[in-house]
């Protein structure tokens, strides 16, 4: 879509990141800041001008597949028997410019158990000036937060929610659990008002943040939408670039995945790069043998749905607004794996009343791990992504544990007056059989897959790539994205991923 200087010119871009997402952006706005290295962006989805995006993918309450601008990724069945909705935002900005905007730091604990798997280097205390590099925000304490960073957080404040957002968070509190004014602060854990990257109602998704129209006016960074990567290119053990679905091939010095949890898998795939009977079995040539796609693993999404009293719901927007986070019995020191959160992401006409609304229960520490594979070696062919959802008892515990503490809340004044009656499971499940049947038959992904390609260290048998993106035994060729990431972390991950490419931009190339 932009102009494409570095090829017209004959001149190899130094490096070439595929994939403008959260953390491709990230990259290409980083990397150009030197005017010696010539940078080229390719983005599979349209490259909308920082002020030009679309009404639906700008405004903060459309979501997912309903911006227009979604793979249309499906899931394998899997355990639940039935496949889930995969969205992947397919736009300049990544699934940053789809979701739900929420803005929340990993939890040093987190941290803890990557360091655990031997990963240097990710310690909170090691990351938290990324953190704070990335973010522009008003409040909170100075240590913990950055002033002048691309990247807007808005913490709301209680005034800013909706009645039943205030109602969830007061209701919570009666439960005994503790209010918090600052979810990317030293006490993250309680019944707050969410922290997001919303401003004026605009999701300020990584192409609007990093890539400004001052970024995308450097004479050595190139930003071409549009653009489907194949595969990439390598010359022994080298990458030397990229070809193109349209069959065209561009070189490069350096090659930089951010393609995102299933794209940079995928393109690792049918690069060559991947389990080796897996390649064979499509005729790919080996290139590298990793467990690519092997440790997939994605955060789970449950609604209870509640029909309301309409007069008393009062107004619907923001749609997501407070959040009650926290611990279930199950969990490790330090983490915290229950989202409960008060939407407004609920069809009307399906309740009764002509009102309503739901809350969602997220588990964030699943132990369920997945996979990723191709269907073939078409690049224009969906991978196959089975995130093998509920598959251990723990899992389904941990769901289970959060939706009674849901209802719980719900049934709490202030809450309870609002609402009229549950929906879905519905009042008469209560059973844990009840409850499994009830999970199994509605849970949905949160949208948050991680570890197709880990980092780890270099005994780690699950390490795609080391603690800077590098894949392993391939020079020329690192992975910056949610892909990366080893394991679960306790909140959403937006703002990890976009830290993540901070942290190597800073790293490797400074
Ligand atoms: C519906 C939804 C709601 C979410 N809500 C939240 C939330 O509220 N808070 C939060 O923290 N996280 C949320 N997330 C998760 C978060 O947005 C992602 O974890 C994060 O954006 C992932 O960043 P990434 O850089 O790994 O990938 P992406 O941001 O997805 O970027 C990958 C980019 O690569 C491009 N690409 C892929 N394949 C190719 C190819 N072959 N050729 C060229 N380009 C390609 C894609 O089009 C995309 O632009 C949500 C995600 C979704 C989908």
């Amino acid at each position: 879509m932009s102009s494409s200087s570095t090829e017209e010119a004959g001149t190899r871009p130094d490096v070439l990141i595929v994939g403008g997402g959260s953390a491709g952006a990230v990259l290409a706005a980083r990397l150009s800041e030197d005017p010696q290295r010539r940078v080229l962006l390719l983005e599979a989805g349209p490259a909308y001008p920082p002020d030009g995006y679309p009404d639906k993918v700008a405004d903060s309450d459309v979501v997912g597949g309903f911006t227009g601008h979604d793979w249309g990724y499906m899931t394998e069945p899997g355990v639940i028997g039935r496949p889930v909705a995969a969205f992947r935002g397919k736009v300049l900005g990544g699934s940053s410019a789809v979701n739900g905007g929420a803005a929340v730091r990993a939890l040093p604990a987190d941290f803890a158990r990557w360091a655990e798997r031997g990963l240097r280097g990710w310690a909170f205390d090691e990351v938290l000036r990324d953190y704070r590099t990335l973010e522009n925000t008003p409040g909170g304490e100075d240590h913990w937060h950055g002033r002048s960073g691309p990247q807007p957080v808005r913490q709301l404040s209680y005034e800013d929610l909706t009645p039943v957002q205030q109602a969830f968070i007061d209701a919570a509190a009666a439960n005994g659990i503790v209010k918090t004014s600052d979810l990317n602060g030293p006490s993250p854990a309680g019944a707050a008002a969410f922290t997001k990257n919303v401003v004026d109602g605009i999701r300020v998704n990584t192409g609007m943040a990093y890539l400004d129209s001052a970024v995308r006016r450097r004479p050595n960074l190139e930003i071409r939408g549009d653009v489907l990567v194949d595969r990439v290119v390598f010359s022994g053990s080298r990458a030397t670039g990229v070809a193109l679905a349209d069959g065209t091939t561009v070189q490069a010095a350096e090659v930089v995945l951010s393609a995102g949890t299933y794209g940079s898998a995928a393109i690792l795939l049918r690069s060559g790069v991947g389990p080796s009977g897996d390649l064979q079995a499509l005729e790919i040539p080996v290139v590298a043998d990793l467990p690519v796609g092997r440790h997939l693993v994605d955060q789970l999404f449950y609604y209870i749905a509640y029909a309301a009293r309409p007069d008393l719901i009062g107004a619907v927007t923001p749609a997501v607004g407070s959040i009650v986070w926290t611990a279930s019995s199950h969990t490790e020191p330090g983490e915290l794996d229950l989202h409960l959160i008060a939407q407004h992401t609920f069809d009307p006409s399906q309740s009764p009343t002509g009102a309503g609304f739901v809350i969602a229960v997220g588990m964030m520490h699943p132990s369920s791990i997945g996979s990723l594979t191709l269907a073939g070696r078409d690049p224009d062919l969906a991978p196959r992504i089975d995130l093998n959802m509920l598959a251990t008892a723990e899992d389904r515990a941990r769901l289970i544990e959060g939706i009674r503490l849901a209802r719980r809340i719900a049934a709490t004044s202030p809450l309870a007056e609002i609402i009229d009656s549950e929906l879905s499971p519905g009042a008469t499940a209560t059973s844990e059989a009840d409850l499994e049947a009830a999970v199994s038959a509605t849970i949905e992904s949160y949208g948050h897959p991680i570890a197709s390609a880990p980092m780890g260290a270099d005994d780690d048998s699950r390490a795609v790539v080391d603690r800077l993106g590098n894949v392993r035994g391939l020079t020329g060729l690192r992975v910056v994205d949610a892909s990366i990431l080893p394991d679960p972390i306790s909140a959403a991950p937006n703002l990890t991923v976009i830290m993540a490419a901070e942290h190597i931009a800073r790293l490797a190339y400074q």
